[in-house]
């Protein structure tokens, strides 16, 4: 079992509390962790990577710490969110030159394997300088898996990937986490982690916000209270109907439309256009009015 414990784990640099008494554990299958930018996920993949020494608390791979720790690096696999590849070299020198570093007995082997598995054998003799920046998430890729690691780390690994190249990616992280394998990657979009993650982290301001599986997640996000904007043939008695009902928390008419804030979001769904029928109201807009992810966040920090 590959398990990285974070343990009341706070970074700074300088004045900026980039993680902020983060405290989480991750195990075997697939984790998405969920932030938007300046998050802290960066900062959190760099320590678990044992690259970055956390300002307090620890980070741990099976109960030992893993800054400068070099057998904790051979079972660990790191995919920067840094462009910075080596652009002279070929992407079988790159994935080599990783290879060599593992000191693993079969370095050439390796490399033709770690190639193949993110489908880059046909481009595997050209510079990197000639691909894209898709292929440049791939080389990476092929290079943190060189050595077989047991855990595999992705800073924002979709980021400048085409739709198919996503696809290709989302399977082999399935299939990894399938395997047994400690996956987590980074992304600040939703539908991304829940395409691949069975578990989910969320971070906001350095700070732990949410734990749990996609479920979990979407329904702290529904069940928190959202305003929707109503349009109708007959707002003002619609307002009525509807500050009467429990779905609702707080009706305005003031704004020139109907503003509802709506507490529970299943019964909201399903009474709206049932009142309207009832009522012989015309509904001509349903929409909420912050549905962005900052709103969604905002609303887990304020949770906590
Ligand atoms: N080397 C550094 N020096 C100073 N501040 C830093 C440094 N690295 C990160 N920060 C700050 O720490 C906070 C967290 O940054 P981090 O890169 O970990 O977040 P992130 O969630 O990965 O964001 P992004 O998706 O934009 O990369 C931000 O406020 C950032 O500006």
């Amino acid at each position: 079992m590959s398990v990285i414990q974070i343990d009341q784990v706070s970074r700074w640099y300088g004045n900026v509390v980039a993680v902020n008494d983060v405290t989480m554990t991750i195990g075997p299958g697939v984790t998405g962790l969920l932030g938007p930018n300046g998050a802290g996920k960066s900062t959190l993949i760099t320590m678990m990577a044992g690259f970055l020494p956390p300002s307090t608390g620890s980070v741990t791979l099976d109960d030992v710490p893993v800054w400068q720790n070099q057998a904790a690096y051979r079972h660990i696999g790191l995919v920067p969110e840094t462009e910075a590849v080596y652009d002279t070299l070929t992407g079988a020198q790159f994935v080599r030159a990783n290879a060599e570093l593992q000191g693993l007995s079969n370095p050439a082997a390796a490399t033709t394997a770690a190639i193949s598995t993110v489908e880059l054998t046909d481009a595997a003799r050209r510079r990197i300088s000639t691909y894209s920046k898709g292929m440049k998430q791939r080389i990476k890729m092929a290079a943190a898996l060189v050595h077989e690691p047991s855990v595999l780390l992705l800073d924002e690994p979709f980021n400048g990937m085409d739709p198919r190249q996503r696809l290709h990616l989302m399977d082999l992280l399935r299939k990894m986490g399938a395997d047994g394998r400690t996956v987590l990657f980074s992304s600040h979009i939703l539908e991304e982690v829940q395409q691949v993650a069975t578990h989910i982290e969320v971070v906001i301001s350095g700070r732990h916000a949410a734990s749990g599986d996609y479920r979990a997640i979407r329904t702290l996000m529904t069940d928190r209270p959202v305003l929707y904007r109503l349009r109708s043939s007959d707002d003002r008695r619609l307002a009525s109907a509807l500050i009467g009902d429990p779905c609702t928390s707080g009706a305005d008419l003031a704004a020139g439309s109907l503003q509802v804030q709506v507490a529970d979001f299943e019964r909201f769904s399903r009474i709206v256009p049932a009142l309207a029928r009832d009522l012989g109201i015309r509904l001509l807009e349903v929409a909420p009015t912050d549905e962005s992810l900052e709103s969604v966040f905002s609303y887990l920090v304020g949770r906590r």
